[in-house]
């Protein structure tokens, strides 16, 4: 397929990949934790309690630090994540009636 330098080279670039990964997975599992305990003091939390204000501003900070991804895509990305956290605080909360 490819010459062995750049197989090596792939393999490689896979290697730190995967490490950005595992610290990626700890810091949305981080982000999460944190959600649920903003859920939980929201006067209204959860779905409902969602506040385009906030994620807006998240978002444009984050683009600082991603300007290869830029606001739209980090947009995009973050809406995932935070419905995520919003899912897994609300199943939480769920269990725990
Ligand atoms: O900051 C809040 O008010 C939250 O509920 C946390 C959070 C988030 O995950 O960052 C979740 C939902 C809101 O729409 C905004 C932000």
């Amino acid at each position: 397929m490819h010459d062995p330098t750049t197989t090596a080279e792939i393999a490689r670039l896979r290697e730190r990949i995967d490490a950005v990964d595992t610290r990626l997975a700890e810091l949305l599992e981080q982000r999460a934790l944190l959600a649920a305990r903003v859920q939980r003091l929201k006067p209204v939390g959860y779905f409902a309690g969602r506040d385009a204000d906030r994620e807006h501003g998240l978002v444009r900070r984050m683009a600082e630090h991603a300007p290869r991804l830029g606001a739209d895509r980090l947009a995009a990305i973050m809406d995932r994540v935070i419905t995520a956290g919003l899912s897994a605080a609300r199943e939480e909360a769920d269990r725990g009636r």
